[in-house]
């Protein structure tokens, strides 16, 4: 079994620890926090070791009646790999203690690429992963244009990429984030950060990105424009991404135009916190005008898409699995993950 901490049980750690607690191959020996909340009383429910950054705040947990098993260094030095899924930023600082315990690990799209010198998406580069000390899951909007794009690219070669990112301000649980009532340029300066991320990935492609952000936190939706090399059929297109285990394709017949009502369709699904862990590509809006020029929409849920990315991260980095394909399978089986169609 593969030994696993998550360095960071908030949005994202929670989700990568049940995901990963899922799996047949791997294990969750410790997860960490920096103070006692909601998410503490879930890990010790989920009876994930609690470890703190700070281990002289061990009596402010005990006093609010969490267990603490020990501080995030004995965390690292029990573990295979180490998930970190500390605030964006925040992950970079403790690459120096994974190296000092020369452990592996993975952090996630709030760091820049430099911080591991590898960044992954289990459709487009896993073999490269294998055995690697350091990778990044790259941000979950460079997820969903990465799995998409690559389809696209190796079926029929893509020219160009133009895509625009309408994102949510925050996560449901981020009650100090906005905005409340504006549509924010974020960034204001075209590309945004989107394209460069793509390519750190896909190197050969041509992307530019624009990006705002607007008061709604369910999911993120992206506006897609491919020119392609190569022609192509609507009908060719939709069977690629039926295909694909990780693409959702979004009917007319079920009625769903929006994000509101995608997330619906996700918790009636019984999908665990109602996550979307697959694109949400909606099908009527994928066109190819003039043989060439796709156009689609599809939503992406910020807190899901990156998790069953780490967890095929942390199966290459380990080397047990060679494929992409077959630990992808393992990953979608283990989590429950059927792509809606
Ligand atoms: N949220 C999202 O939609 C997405 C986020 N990401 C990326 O995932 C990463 C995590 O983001 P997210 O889950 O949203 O962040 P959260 O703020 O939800 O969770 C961060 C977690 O890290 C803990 N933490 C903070 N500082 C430290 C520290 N110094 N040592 C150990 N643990 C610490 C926090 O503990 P405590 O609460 O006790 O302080 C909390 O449990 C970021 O890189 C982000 O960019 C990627 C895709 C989507
Ligand atoms: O990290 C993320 O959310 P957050 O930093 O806004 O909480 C998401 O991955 C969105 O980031 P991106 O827009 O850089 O992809």
């Amino acid at each position: 079994m593969i030994k696993v901490a998550v360095n960071g049980y908030g949005t994202i750690g929670k989700r990568v620890a049940d995901a990963v607690a899922a799996q047949p191959d791997m294990e969750i020996i410790g997860v960490s926090k920096t103070k006692p909340g909601a998410e503490a009383f879930v890990a010790k429910e989920r009876g994930y070791p609690l470890y703190i950054a700070d281990i002289t705040k061990k009596e402010s947990f005990e006093k609010a009646g969490i267990q603490v098993a020990g501080s995030v260094s004995d965390m690292i030095q029990k573990a295979d790999i180490i998930v970190d899924a500390t605030p964006g930023g925040v992950g970079e600082g403790n690459k120096a203690l994974y190296e000092k315990y020369g452990k592996k690990a993975i952090w996630q799209g709030g760091e820049d690429h430099e911080v591991a010198g590898f960044s992954f998406n289990s459709s487009c580069n896993y073999a490269e992963a294998i055995g690697k000390q350091f990778a990044r899951v790259v941000s979950c909007n460079t997820t969903g244009l990465c799995r998409i794009i690559n389809l696209i690219d190796t079926a029929f070669g893509v020219k160009k990429v133009r895509a625009t990112m309408v994102r949510r301000g925050g996560d449901p649980g981020d009650v100090k984030r906005g905005p409340i009532d504006a549509i924010v340029l974020n960034p204001v300066t075209i590309p945004s950060h989107h394209g460069p991320d793509v390519q750190s990935i896909l190197p050969n492609i041509n992307i530019v990105t624009s990006a705002m952000i607007v008061p709604t936190t369910l999911m993120h939706m992206h506006f897609l424009n491919m020119e392609l090399k190569n022609p192509a059929t609507k009908e060719q297109v939709i069977e690629l991404i039926k295909a694909h285990s990780r693409l959702g394709l979004i009917e007319k017949s079920t009625g769903i135009i929006s994000t509101a009502e995608l997330k619906e369709y996700a918790c009636d699904l019984l999908r665990p916190r109602g996550d979307l862990w697959e694109n949400g590509i909606f099908k009527d809006s994928i066109s190819v005008l003039e043989g060439t020029d796709l156009y689609l929409f599809q939503a992406i849920h910020q807190e899901a898409d990156v998790v069953v990315e780490t967890v095929d991260c942390i199966r290459a980095m380990a080397g047990s699995v060679k494929t992409a394909s077959e630990s992808i399978a393992i990953t979608n089986k283990a989590v429950g993950l059927t792509a809606i169609r």
